[in-house]
């Protein structure tokens, strides 16, 4: 699944045009399957629907005709000149009898949920005068929103901020970098030719088909030698500090992913935890002789972060370099080496790296990842909502994940199990997304049980959980085709 920006959306619908698709089907399927969610969301609660003058609109007439034929009751307010597609939506919903009045005079009513069909793809610019005050009546009148494609207003401001949000064809940008605004996300199909569709140039979305035969498989025969060792360096004792926890999450991430075995070296003193671990308790960062496929560098390091990562680099293995680990200089001798690496920084580390404010990264984090791999060489894990992973020319973009994840630790429990991926013979690309992808439905299974006050550990408890959903196709997807 790609993710498309607004304009390749409208490319795509021109060239199904050209290829003799009747574009009024894919409109008759939009509305319709707008309809469906609707129904499922809020059962026979009456409607409110805005239409603007645009194909948005007309999707917007449509559902309003399904709704009508389900037994709901519709009012519904146009804005005037309906021309083509639109047009022919219009009517059809004239031909039913129901009554259309001007935008203007749309009122809200207590009980009622607004569909926006304001604007989709075709917003060439932020809404003012009339437009941006409707947008504003309708997120000032407390009541639920179903926005059709995209809430109207994005990318800008001000936009509709929508209870839910049903994507037509393909997720766009907004979606995922504007996913506040949208509320709960569905994805419909809507009968684009496929091809149309498969756009290797754009950005991939992570999605459970993609992702599943990924999965290390495990053999009978397997055994801990066998199916992946982990190394992980870390933590830092010092100057009246100790940074402890971080390796040992890490170490968990690495086991709860499927490590066969995980060595442990960290500063003397660490608690030797968790007791599946090997245990190196080294004075200050060393490598000592382990047998490994993989390594996770760099949590709790602190000052000792980029010793730990140059020492690690002597290994010269498949590498996952987080937090402290993260600097420039690290970055290039990595490079050099032709080591495989994957870096997990947040916006402020990527900011650090790339010379630029954390807002800066965090406001188009699709940018800020394709730069850091290509200055770097390597893979890149940006993590953020979403979290972006990047390597070369490739994007993908992860949909899992939720803010409970925002707690001390899961970032380590993420390295570890990264690491884990990198030690069952995966690519960096392949490990760093199937990795973040489990890793934040871990914390969606998760934030559905307990809501937030997570612990880092529990997400790494989480994993098998997720791993087992995925390898068993029975991923409920954050958004899901229909
Ligand atoms: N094409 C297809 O095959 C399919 C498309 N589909 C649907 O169509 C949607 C795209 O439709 P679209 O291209 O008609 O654009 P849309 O979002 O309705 O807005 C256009 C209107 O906005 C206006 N306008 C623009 N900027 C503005 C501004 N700053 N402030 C104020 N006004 C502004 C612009 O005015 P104009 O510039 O023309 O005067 C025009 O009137 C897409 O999201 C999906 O829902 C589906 O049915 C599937 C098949
Ligand atoms: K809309």
């Amino acid at each position: 699944m790609r993710l498309f920006t607004p304009e390749a959306m409208r490319e795509a619908d021109r060239k199904a045009v050209e290829r003799g698709y009747p574009s009024l089907l894919l409109m008759e399927w939009a509305g319709m399957k707008a309809a469906r969610v609707y129904l499922e969301l809020f059962g026979k609660a009456p409607a409110l629907v805005l239409a603007g003058k645009g194909n948005n609109g007309g999707d917007g007439l449509v559902l309003a005709r399904h709704l009508l034929l389900e037994g709901v009751g519709v009012r519904v307010y146009a804005a005037g000149g309906q021309t083509g597609d639109a047009l022919l939506a219009l009517q059809a919903l004239l031909a039913h009898g129901v009554e259309v009045g001007p935008l203007e005079e749309a009122s809200f009513r207590e009980g009622e949920v607004v569909v926006d069909a304001l604007f989709g793809t075709g917003l060439k610019g932020p809404l003012t005068d009339f437009y941006a005050e409707l947008v504003e009546r309708v997120n000032r009148a407390g009541l639920p929103v179903l926005a059709l494609d995209l809430p109207s207003g994005l990318p800008f401001s001000p936009h509709v901020r929508a209870t839910a949000t049903v994507a037509f064809a393909a997720l766009k940008t907004p979606h995922l970098l504007q996913r506040e605004a949208c509320g709960k996300l569905y994805l419909a199909e809507i009968g684009l030719p496929k091809p149309l569709l498969e756009r290797e140039d754009l950005p991939e979305v992570a999605s459970p088909e993609a992702l599943r035969p990924l999965l290390p498989k495990r053999p009978l025969t397997a055994h801990k030698g066998s199916v992946g060792r982990v190394g992980v360096l870390g933590g830092y004792k010092g100057e009246g500090l100790r940074y402890a926890g971080a390796p040992l999450l890490a170490a968990l991430g690495a086991y709860r992913m499927g490590a066969g075995l995980v060595h442990l070296v960290a500063p003397e003193g660490t608690p030797l935890e968790p007791l599946e671990a090997v245990f190196h308790p080294v004075p200050s960062p060393t490598l000592p002789p382990l047998k490994a496929e993989a390594l996770a560098v760099g949590m709790g390091g602190g000052p000792w972060g980029r010793a730990w990562a140059l020492k690690a680099l002597e290994a010269r293995l498949p590498t996952v370099l987080d937090a402290d680990a993260l600097h420039p200089e690290v970055a290039e001798a990595y490079r050099k080496a032709g080591v495989p690496a994957v870096l997990t920084p947040h916006a402020g580390e990527a900011g650090r790296l790339l010379g630029a404010s954390p807002e800066e990264v965090a406001k188009d984090p699709l940018t800020a990842a394709r730069a850091l791999a290509e200055r770097t060489g390597l893979a890149v894990v940006l993590k953020g909502n979403p979290t972006v992973v990047a390597e070369g020319e490739r994007l993908s973009v992860n949909p899992t994940g939720n803010p409970a994840l925002a707690t001390g630790g899961t970032g380590d429990v993420l390295s570890g199990a990264i690491a884990a991926l990198l030690a069952a013979g995966l690519r960096p690309f392949d490990a760093a997304r199937l990795g973040v992808y489990l890793h934040g439905l871990a914390g969606d299974l998760l934030a559905e049980e307990k809501g937030v006050g997570l612990l880092a550990r529990e997400v790494a408890e989480a994993l098998p959980r997720a791993r087992r959903l995925l390898q068993e196709g029975r991923v409920s997807p954050a958004f899901f085709p229909r």
